[in-house]
């Protein structure tokens, strides 16, 4: 794992436009079909039952996202899931808010039981949450963690059986042995809403073309933090950062990735 690699996923991205499939929540839905465009990908936000599994058979990836759950839109998650799992179209799975109540707790647990999920991205209390390793989180923000981010993340991987990607100011991309982490971002990237979720759809977008999920997350993370980094070069606050991040990870290149990546395997 190394820029090169990243470079070479964001090529082959670009050249491939696969469709990621999303059943996400309604505050951030629109900033991730834009931000999975501005990846190289093609977004479609498909949710109802009747449909979600016959949508993810024309996908290269699927991302569910938790964040505005409700009982049917936790089963139509899981018809898809199933889909994917039977296609062979990985899953990413974004626990968003993970600890802060029972049933998205226990909705994200019910999903990791019922579909084989290739990355479960979340930020650093979602995660400690779900590894049982003491994370806090309040709303839809992390708290922290209780122990090390490493360690914490591995736990997590090992417990769940995916690729684990836990953001942060450093990202830890593992599957519990393999360890990469991922320098790129910028502290202008808490100050909104969404980036999150956005991390998610761009980890879907890599995925889809990646031999090796953990690669492909961490690619992603790299891409997606490299282009806030560029962002936050130019932006007044929050909201001109916003529309930088877009314009930004459009531009991307292949070389500036092979450049400025911020990655070390552990
Ligand atoms: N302090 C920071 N410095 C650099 N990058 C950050 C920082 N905080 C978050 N990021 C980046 O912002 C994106 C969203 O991460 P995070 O804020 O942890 O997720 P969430 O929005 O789900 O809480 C990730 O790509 C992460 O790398
Ligand atoms: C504010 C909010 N409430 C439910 S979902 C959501 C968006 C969360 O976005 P992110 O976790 O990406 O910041
Ligand atoms: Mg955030």
């Amino acid at each position: 794992m190394d820029a090169k690699i990243c470079a070479a996923l964001l090529s082959r991205l670009r050249e491939t436009r696969p469709l990621v499939h999303h059943i996400t929540n309604t505050v951030t839905i629109n900033d991730c079909a834009n931000i999975t465009i501005c990846a190289g990908a093609a977004p479609v936000m498909a949710e109802a039952a009747e449909e979600s599994a016959e949508m993810v058979a024309a996908a290269g990836a699927l991302v569910l996202n938790i964040g505005t759950l409700n009982p049917a839109q936790v089963e139509s998650m899981l018809l898809a899931g199933k889909r994917a799992n039977e296609l062979g179209v990985p899953v990413v799975l974004d626990p968003v808010g993970a600890g802060a109540t029972a049933l998205r707790t226990e909705a994200v647990l019910r999903i990791l039981r019922e579909v084989k999920v290739a990355v479960l991205k979340g930020n650093a209390g979602e995660i400690g949450v779900l590894a049982g390793m003491g994370g806090k989180v309040r709303g839809v923000d992390s708290c922290g963690l209780a122990g090390d981010p490493v360690e914490t993340a591995k736990a997590c991987a090992l417990a769940t059986g995916t690729v684990v990607a836990m953001t942060d100011e450093t990202d830890v991309v593992t599957d519990g042995n393999r360890v990469v982490l991922v320098g790129n971002g910028h502290v202008m990237m808490d100050r909104l809403s969404g980036t999150g979720c956005m991390a998610s759809s761009v980890v879907g977008s890599f995925v889809a073309v990646a031999d090796d999920p953990l690669v492909g997350a961490a690619a992603a993370l790299v891409a997606f933090g490299r282009a806030g980094e560029h962002a936050a070069a130019c932006a007044r606050g929050p909201y001109s950062f916003r529309t930088a991040l877009f314009d930004e990870l459009y531009r991307l290149t292949p070389e500036d990735l092979e450049e400025e990546a911020r990655l070390e395997v552990v």
